[in-house]
């Protein structure tokens, strides 16, 4: 396989929201579709100084490293080119973006993104933006606790509801999940089961335990919109990206009290596996949401937790 080009870019937003996009001429590589502004890294250079270089060069505007913060590290592999794409959030900058290189640019709001067409190794960066960064995972309980649970979570800074209830039976599971559906007002609400049952029931969000994931050929399987998968170790972190899933998390980070007798990987190894992935990978095991920050440094999403949103 061809030696990784390492490519800054960045996801630049503007004060209203929206994020900046340009449209890569038809004479490049991956021609016609919208982009990440950046570039190559050169030898010799930092990420963040040709981060910085890049965008004064196409974009005529200037960044420091203080605005930015690690968004997802995809490597990717074209059949004429291998390519290592480290992207960056980029909140604050200074001057006016225009395309100094001709190229024509859009402001976009994160709603609008599926109207635009990218390069392929540009999913998971859409996915990444578009997914939440700290998840509530619900622990076992009656199903009138339920809701009680979920609006604790959304005030402790939860975004989003995993709906794990094995130990209820499946009608008395998709009676919830409509519930708290209800309840999220828009907000993601994942359902923790088979493809089988999420495709029966419509299901717009599935995370798959790493069993089901290794049991699982094709993303196709699945209809809904979006796909994630319990993942452990490299294996089923390498299973995840070939069937195509959206996100994965990785557990167990530190040592939890629902699983005491399995080792935790540690902070170091999450975030090279969290780096060596080209998924959004959250971090799950014994952390909480006062872990968010270090896990976007070490290159994650964010958190899943149960025990801290209870
Ligand atoms: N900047 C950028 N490059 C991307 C994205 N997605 C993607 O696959 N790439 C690939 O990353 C590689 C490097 O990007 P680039 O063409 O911007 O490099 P550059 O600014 O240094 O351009 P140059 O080689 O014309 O001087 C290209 O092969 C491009 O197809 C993206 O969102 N943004
Ligand atoms: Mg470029």
């Amino acid at each position: 396989m061809s030696k990784l080009i390492h490519v800054a870019a960045a996801a630049i937003f503007n004060d209203s929201g929206e994020l900046l996009l340009a449209l890569r001429d038809k004479a490049q590589h991956q021609g016609g579709l919208w982009e990440f502004p950046g570039g190559k890294v050169e030898s010799g250079e930092d990420v963040h100084s040709a981060l910085a270089r890049e965008l004064q060069e196409e974009l005529g505007i200037e960044i420091d490293q203080s605005s930015t913060v690690p968004l997802i590290q995809v490597p990717y592999h074209y059949p004429d080119k291998s390519v290592l794409l480290d992207v960056f959030r980029v909140n604050r900058f200074i001057g006016q973006a225009y395309g100094r290189e001709g190229q024509p640019l859009d402001w976009v709001k994160l709603s609008d993104l599926s109207g635009y067409q990218f390069p392929a190794a540009n999913r998971p960066i859409v996915n990444a933006l578009l997914l939440p960064s700290a998840i509530a995972i619900t622990p076992q309980l009656q199903p009138e606790q339920y809701s009680e649970f979920v609006h604790q979570a959304f005030l402790k800074g939860a975004q989003a509801i995993m709906l794990r209830a094995k130990h209820l039976s499946e009608p008395e599971q998709f009676h919830l999940y409509q519930q708290l559906s209800a309840q999220c007002q828009g907000r993601l609400i994942i359902w923790n089961g088979s493809v089988d049952i999420a495709n029966g029931a419509a299901v717009s969000a599935l995370h798959l335990s790493s069993a089901r994931l290794m049991q699982l050929n094709h993303r196709e399987a699945y209809c809904g919109r979006w796909l994630g998968a319990s993942c452990h170790n490299e294996e089923q972190i390498r299973r995840a990206e070939q069937v195509g899933v959206d996100y994965i998390t990785l557990s167990p980070v530190q040592t939890t009290s629902s699983h005491p007798e399995v080792t935790p990987m540690g902070w170091a190894e999450y975030s090279r596996l969290a780096n060596e992935s080209s998924l959004p990978v959250y971090a799950l095991g014994g952390v909480s949401m006062e872990d968010l920050d270090r896990t976007i440094q070490a290159g994650g999403q964010g958190i899943a937790a149960i025990s801290c949103f209870c």
